[in-house]
């Protein structure tokens, strides 16, 4: 790796260039409960139809008709998990509950509301339904066997741990779960906040990084404070083993103290890139190795300063998880909004502002600084101010993204 200075490159190139570094790891099959926040690795098909019959979407009555003097003998029940065995004719009623089978010969179901009943007589003292089939389900409604109901690739959320189970599923097709190693290094960086002397700082950045990773399921582990020396660098990548993805925060930068390029290229890893023109953030690198197995392993290089990190780690190091994870839509998606504030105009590198959003608009904190932690924890979305735009008045509209920040 000899390193004429690279220009900067935009966002998007290398958002790009990571992520094809990679593939979606082996499938495996877990239960629906371990399923939950993992991408579905193949279509999802019914293994049954639901509802598998028609059923009553209401307490009432089933008839076989609503005729034009409409009074019914009631000949029995149907109750959820308990049909009703006989056919119904003109005339007969069948007491049914919501969920319950509709019994043969049914058509329609009246509302208990809209019923008057002595004995086992009834007769319409409301409205009919309409349409006449208004609160049956039919069978199918939901979905038939053998239809998709999930796409591969998507997010499996509550809803769709609930919607497998109901179409026969007990187990589901995951992509194996990333390991990540996250190393913190810099010789100022304290693992004890309470023994932490005026020359140090707490080494918050590897504890906020796999917090970060830990609603993407992926299996954190942490090393250091590592300290700046090539030894101590080269001796935590080895420490990290076998891991899918090294993310190391501190150090990327351009100081004599910067040691994480030099220490990944004598470790043997080759630099795929380095800086990006983004604000915060400039300095994240990326780089591979081949390890035993002929996999890649990733490197993420992200900046120290804490803003810095949790951009960086934003924007690049949760898109290579769910890439590893298998989504289909491994960025992050933006949505549009309006500034409750004035933002300045920006330079030569794309800004993501640290801002709060109130779900009408979205005003900056006061202070930017890639190194103010309490702003980034006042901050719930990141304004995304592209390169070489004017300042834009409160009120216009703007891009944001939105941040698991409490
Ligand atoms: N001459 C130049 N100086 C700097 C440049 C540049 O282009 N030319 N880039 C600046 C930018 S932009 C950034 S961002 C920083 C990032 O540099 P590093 O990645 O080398 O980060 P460090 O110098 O190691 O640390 C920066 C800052 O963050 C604190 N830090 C580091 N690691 C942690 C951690 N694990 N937990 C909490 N805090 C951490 C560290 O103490 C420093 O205060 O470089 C600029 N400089
Ligand atoms: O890019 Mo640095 O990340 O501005 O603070």
């Amino acid at each position: 790796m000899a390193h004429p200075p690279l220009p900067p490159i935009p966002l998007e190139v290398a958002q790009s260039r990571l992520l094809a570094l990679v593939e979606p790891l082996r499938v495996e099959h877990v239960d629906l409960e371990g399923a939950l926040g993992r991408y579905l690795a193949q279509p999802l098909l019914a293994r049954r139809t639901q509802p598998a019959a028609d059923v009553s979407a209401m307490d009432g009555y089933a008839v076989a008709s609503i005729p034009a003097d409409p009074r019914w003998t009631v000949i029995g029940e149907s109750a959820a998990g308990h049909p009703h065995t006989g056919t119904i004719g003109d005339g007969e009623a069948v007491r049914i509950s919501t969920g319950a089978l509709l019994p043969a010969g049914a058509s329609a179901v009246v509302l208990q509301e809209d019923i008057a009943r002595e004995g086992d007589a009834i007769h319409l003292e409301g409205s009919a339904p309409a349409p006449v089939s208004r609160h049956v389900r039919h069978c199918g409604m939901d979905f038939a066997e053998g239809t998709q109901v999930l796409p591969a690739g998507i997010a499996i959320g509550p809803a769709q741990i609930a919607l497998a189970m109901t179409a026969g599923h007990k187990h589901l097709p995951v992509h194996r779960r990333p390991t990540v190693t996250i190393i913190d290094s810099g010789d100022e960086l304290a693992r004890d906040p309470e023994v932490c002397p005026l020359h140090q700082v707490p080494a918050s950045n590897g504890l906020m990084l796999a917090a970060m990773m830990r609603g993407l399921t992926a299996e954190t582990r942490r090393i250091g404070p590592v300290v700046d020396t090539m030894d101590a660098l080269i001796g935590a990548f080895d420490a990290a083993g076998d891991a899918e993805v090294i993310v190391t925060s501190g150090g990327a930068s351009v100081g004599d103290h910067d040691l994480v390029r030099p220490a990944l290229e004598a470790w043997g890893a080759q630099l795929d890139f380095w800086r990006i023109a983004i604000k915060p953030g400039k300095p994240l690198l990326v780089a591979t190795r081949r390890r035993a197995n002929g996999r890649p392993q990733v490197i993420v290089g992200l900046p120290g300063n804490p803003a810095s990190s949790m951009v960086t780690a934003f924007h690049f190091v949760l898109p290579l998880l769910r890439r590893l994870l298998g989504a289909a839509q491994p960025m992050a998606t933006a949505i549009t909004t309006r500034l409750g504030a004035d933002v300045p105009a920006t330079g030569a590198r794309r800004e993501f502002l640290r801002a709060h959003w109130d779900g009408e608009s979205v005003s900056p904190v006061v202070l930017q600084d890639s190194g103010a932690l309490a702003a980034m924890a006042a901050s719930n979305a990141l304004i995304d101010r592209p390169a070489h735009t004017p300042a834009l008045a409160a009120g216009e509209p703007v891009s944001i993204y939105q941040l698991q920040n409490g």
